[in-house]
């Protein structure tokens, strides 16, 4: 089975509301929501990946503040090593770049999206009082 390595940022901001992000249908898991972020590119540490990715898919730059989780999840084709950080916005207005759309959710409405599967360990953390 391929394996992967993932980064997810859970940006919050200044009321906690966290930045969700649609998969497109071009992407695998397609309609998804999940943080966003992803693979882990050789040399790279889980911080300088995950400020690279969010670069790239939200154009601002993020402050990576702490570890919350890391989770291995079997799809049917793949296996997803997903770690995720608490981040917040340095520089910038995160635009979707290569997601559907993204949305600023408050963390009691966030369990009414249809997340990545490998995410709900993540959300569990964040929501639990
Ligand atoms: N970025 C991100 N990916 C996640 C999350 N949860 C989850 O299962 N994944 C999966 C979906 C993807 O298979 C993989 C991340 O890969 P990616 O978004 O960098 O790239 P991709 O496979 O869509 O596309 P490609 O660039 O390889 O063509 O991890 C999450 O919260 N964020």
């Amino acid at each position: 089975m391929r394996e992967v390595t993932v980064v997810g940022a859970v940006i919050q901001d200044e009321s906690k509301r966290v930045l969700c992000a649609l998969r497109s249908k071009e992407m695998i898991l397609a309609n998804y929501w999940e943080f966003p972020g992803g693979k882990v590119e050789k040399g790279e540490n889980y911080p300088e990946a995950l400020t690279r990715e969010i670069q790239e898919e939200l154009g601002c730059t993020v402050l990576v503040e702490k570890k919350i989780t890391e989770v291995t999840h079997d799809y049917d084709n793949m296996r997803v090593h997903l770690h995720t950080y608490l981040c917040r916005i340095r520089n910038g207005n995160p635009v979707a770049k290569e997601h559907a759309k993204i949305q600023w959710v408050e963390l009691d409405q966030l369990h009414q999206l249809n997340w990545a599967p490998a995410d709900i360990p993540t959300l569990q953390i964040i929501t639990a009082p």
